[in-house]
């Protein structure tokens, strides 16, 4: 019922100008027909017994097919904005380079808007890289705040971050983010305001720091998306399943950490990138680059396809490929590992070497164009 007054709702305002009342309103629709999708996801392939006698399914995802199906066809009766707002959270002293390769990557791949929300002294520098993005400098660490200052700060800090956040489709928090205790307490009521409005949230690098210590921000969370690296699994692995990284039963383990968390996505970044919600296990194993320079991560969350996957859920334009019940954020996860791997294979072919994060963003648009042809 929801769902249909929602579309209903939102052919009428579809037609609402960037920024206004309206658009709005269509935005917390838009995400409340994701946020019943996402609870109600799921595929079913093959059955596998683990070791430790879960029942799971498991499949190879068709990521080509995943990416073709849920990337939006380019119309010109579209307004800006409704190709994807995105946030990220991160960028301090020690790192400007992760939330430009993040916010760059969702501007590459189709999204409209890409904001970032840092420390002041990060700024002026993420500004510097690049023209295309909207910088706010609003994050504060310990440093820069008296003790007793702290309780008032963080209150405008969140106010900031929060007077956005109905506008954006998807908020991507920790790359770059370091790890100030003070930051990480405001990025905490940030992440909560998210949640209150149904934003789904992908949280990477320093921002999987703060959430295997605060499991409650997520847990539950069905349009939480966490995509750990090897070090940042391991911790994941140790806080809420109380043991050591089993490569063994590597779905298994996944497939039980995802449902521990309350059915939140986790993306397993390495050779093969392991996709679970606690249902079933994707692996997504497309040939990417041998190359492991930093940053590939980043691009990784910027480019979730997130944005791209709540057009076509929200507005309710699925191609037939897309099942109703399959998760969105499972099927972002699928599409931006896939992207991902191939732009880095088209980079190393021609960059060797070389090749460097900055040279994968610039074949994102190729890798897409070669799965999905603008027209
Ligand atoms: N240009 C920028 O601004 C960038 C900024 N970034 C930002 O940095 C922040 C911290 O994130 P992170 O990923 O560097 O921290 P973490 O996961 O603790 O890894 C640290 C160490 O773990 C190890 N290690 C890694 N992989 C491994 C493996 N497969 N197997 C075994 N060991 C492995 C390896 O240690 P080593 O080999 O030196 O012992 C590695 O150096 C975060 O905010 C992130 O967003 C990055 O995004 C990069 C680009
Ligand atoms: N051994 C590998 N072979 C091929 N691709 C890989 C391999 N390891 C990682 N990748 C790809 O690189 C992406 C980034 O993974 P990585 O482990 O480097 O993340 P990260 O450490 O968070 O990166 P960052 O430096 O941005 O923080 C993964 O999604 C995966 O597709
Ligand atoms: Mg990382």
């Amino acid at each position: 019922m929801l769902v249909n007054h929602g579309m209903n709702q939102l052919a009428s305002l579809s037609i609402a100008r960037s920024y206004s009342f309206a658009s709005s309103i269509a935005a917390v629709l838009r995400r409340q027909s994701f946020l019943i999708r996402a609870r109600g996801g799921g595929v079913h392939n093959k059955v596998h017994s683990t070791t430790a006698g879960i029942t799971m399914q498991e499949t190879e995802a068709d990521a080509v097919s995943i990416l073709r199906a849920i990337t939006p066809t380019l119309d010109p009766t579209r307004h800006k904005g409704q190709a994807g707002k995105i946030a990220v959270i991160g960028g301090c002293r020690e790192y400007t380079g992760a939330p430009y390769f993040a916010a760059i990557s969702a501007l590459k791949i189709g999204a409209d808007l890409s904001h970032v929300f840092c420390t002041k002294d990060a700024a002026p520098v993420i500004k510097s890289y690049s023209p295309e993005l909207i910088v706010h400098p609003v994050l504060e660490e310990s440093y820069s705040v008296r003790e007793e200052e702290r309780k008032q700060v963080s209150a405008k800090v969140v106010a900031e971050v929060d007077k956005w956040m109905e506008r954006f489709d998807c908020l991507v928090v920790g790359p770059g983010l370091g790890r100030d205790p003070f930051l990480l307490d405001c990025v905490s009521e940030i992440m909560k305001q998210a949640r209150h409005s149904n934003v789904p949230i992908v949280v990477d690098g320093d921002g999987l720091f703060l959430v295997a210590n605060s499991l409650h921000l997520v847990h539950g969370y069905p349009l939480a998306v966490l995509t750990p690296n090897v070090n940042e699994y391991k911790r994941l692995v140790q806080t809420v399943l109380k043991c050591e990284v089993d490569d063994a039963d590597a779905h298994g383990q996944l497939s039980s950490l995802a449902k521990q968390i309350g059915g939140v996505t986790i993306l397993r970044k390495g050779r093969s990138d392991l996709i679970s919600d606690g249902d079933i296990v994707n692996s997504v194993s497309i040939c990417g680059s041998p190359r492991r320079c930093g940053g590939q991560g980043d691009i990784l969350s910027g480019s979730f396809l997130l944005v791209l996957v709540l057009q076509y859920f929200y507005l309710g334009h699925a191609k037939p490929f897309v099942a109703a019940d399959r998760n969105p954020t499972v099927l972002g996860c699928i599409a931006g590992s896939a992207l991902l791997r191939k732009a880095a294979s088209l980079a190393f072919e021609t960059r060797k070497r070389s090749t460097l994060t900055t040279d994968i963003i610039e074949c994102l648009g190729r890798s897409l164009e070669d799965i999905c042809p603008a027209y």
